[in-house]
């Protein structure tokens, strides 16, 4: 190991703070800041560094010589080896609080915004169960832990359906419980395991690329209606049946069965055949009275009732009278367009994925809302050609970018259309406060609301009111 990756080690150190991406900060006897990956606010831990920077260091506690308060024991027995739930032992209120501090800190700093009075972040009232959308992961070669391996057992079968292993793209991590998605989904992914180890069928090997089972995909609608989709590498007509009839007999709840055959080197089913095998190709989500049909390769926010509070902050913050022409720009399938619609005069929602915008009629037409208008287009480009002059100036703009946020491009198009309102959805602050100091010589921020769509991880969505400046 070279000199400038010599692990050291820091004994009796003291946990100040919570930072970016999960990790834990303290100061190194040498002033510099240890981002550790393992430890809450509170401990006093050794920390073995991992990695060796200019400015800083990462790295590990080794030994715990005082725990938090801040603590709580940890649900998952997969806590700590699945990447998953990063901030599963440390307690809900402080989970809140560190995700509050972020966005906050994130805005001043980076962007250097005059903030109003923010108001408490939304906490989530289910804190486990709240995802609608599951993806697990077939492997032949199950991740083993220390003690597997230092047994020296030969295993018969190393079959696995869980997760990949934190930045492993070939380590299947197998999973027996998540407390992310209600049941039936733990039992459906146990039942499907068993019954296809017990009958032979080949799990995926990531490496050699060889195996027939894939991918299992569960989405659990706040209808109660349950979308089940396995993923097979090549086809085989009697063990493809054998499989989905087992699960449909087991399953009888599933009201959309499908599959996809599929021969690429990735998982992503999004430029494959879809094929339904029983029940509905979609499934549907319900808000406020509003249906939308979700089919698998739909985006659909995936804490359902988080969503529903996150697009109240977006209507409210836009406080609509319904005279207002608007534009929700990466709609998506036009959710938060057709959930403002009965508010404003009308709503043009843009995005840049061609099925999406499919749906995002369908949808509008299915809940009879007739003042939305939507296309498809690539935001850097959709503005510079002729757009505003043939659909007309928004009095407000809803924007909720992927999490790089919006191209730079996109800010000054925003700037020249100059619409009185703006109001920002952001998964990810630190990209959002740098586009609202872009904004900030023509608009200021008036409100800010943090929602909280995934307890037990350190993501933390953001919502924003800029109106322009007199
Ligand atoms: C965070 S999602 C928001 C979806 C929607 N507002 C919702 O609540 O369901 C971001 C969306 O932006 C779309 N997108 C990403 N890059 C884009 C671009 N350059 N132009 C237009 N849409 C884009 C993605 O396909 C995705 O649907």
């Amino acid at each position: 190991m070279g000199r400038k990756n010599r692990r050291l080690k820091f004994e009796h150190i003291e946990v100040l703070d919570a930072g970016a991406k999960g990790k834990s900060i303290a100061k190194a006897p040498d002033g510099k800041v240890i981002f550790i990956s393992n430890a809450v606010p509170g401990d006093v831990i050794d920390v073995q560094t991992t990695k060796k920077r200019k400015a800083f260091y990462e790295g590990e506690a080794i030994a715990f010589h005082q725990l938090s308060d801040k603590r709580v024991t940890p649900k998952c027995e997969h806590f700590g080896t699945c990447g998953g739930c990063k901030w599963q032992f440390m307690d809900y209120k402080y989970q809140l609080a560190y995700k509050e501090a972020e966005v906050i800190n994130n805005l001043k700093r980076l962007g250097k915004i005059e903030l109003p009075k923010t108001s408490p972040i939304l906490g989530s009232e289910e804190q486990y169960f709240y995802r609608n959308k599951m993806e697990f992961t077939f492997s032949d070669s199950r991740w083993l832990t220390l003690d597997e391996i230092k047994s020296a057992e030969e295993f018969d079968n190393r079959n696995a359906l869980g997760f990949h292993m934190p930045g492993m793209w070939d380590k299947i991590l197998d999973i027996d419980t998540c407390y992310l998605q209600e049941d039936p989904s733990n039992s459906i992914r146990n039942k499907v395991k068993e019954f296809a180890t017990a009958h032979h069928l080949s799990f995926f090997n990531q490496r050699k690329q060889e195996g027939l089972l894939r991918t299992l995909m569960i989405r659990i609608a706040s209808t109660g209606e349950l979308m089940v989709l396995l993923q097979f590498f090549y086809d085989d007509q009697e063990k493809r049946e054998l499989l989905l009839d087992f699960i449909a007999n087991e399953f009888p709840e599933i009201t959309s069965l499908q599959y996809v055959i599929n021969q690429k080197g990735n998982d992503t089913i999004y430029d494959q055949e879809v094929i339904c095998y029983r029940g509905r190709d979609y499934i549907e989500e319900e808000m406020e009275g509003l249906r939308f049909k979700i089919n698998a390769k739909s985006f659909y926010q995936t804490n359902s009732a988080q969503a529903y509070e996150l697009y109240k902050v977006a209507r409210d913050f836009a406080g609509l009278t319904g005279n207002e022409l608007v534009y929700d720009l990466y709609t998506g399938t036009g959710t938060i367009a057709q959930f403002v619609a009965k508010d404003a005069a009308k709503v043009i929602g843009v995005e840049a994925v061609p099925e999406a915008i499919a749906d995002a009629k369908v949808n509008a037409e299915n809940n009879k809302i007739t003042n939305t208008e939507f296309y498809v287009g690539d935001m850097k480009k959709v503005f510079t050609d002729g757009f505003v002059a043939e659909h007309g100036v928004p009095d407000v703009v809803i924007t909720d970018p992927p999490r790089d946020g919006m191209h730079k491009d996109v800010v000054a198009q925003l700037l020249q259309i100059a619409p009185q309102k703006i109001v920002y959805v952001s998964c990810n602050s630190a990209t959002q406060a740098r586009d609202l100091a872009l904004l900030d010589h023509s608009y200021k921020v008036t409100k800010v609301q943090p929602v909280d769509m995934f307890p037990q991880t350190y993501h933390v969505e953001n919502v924003v009111l800029l109106e322009k400046k007199a």
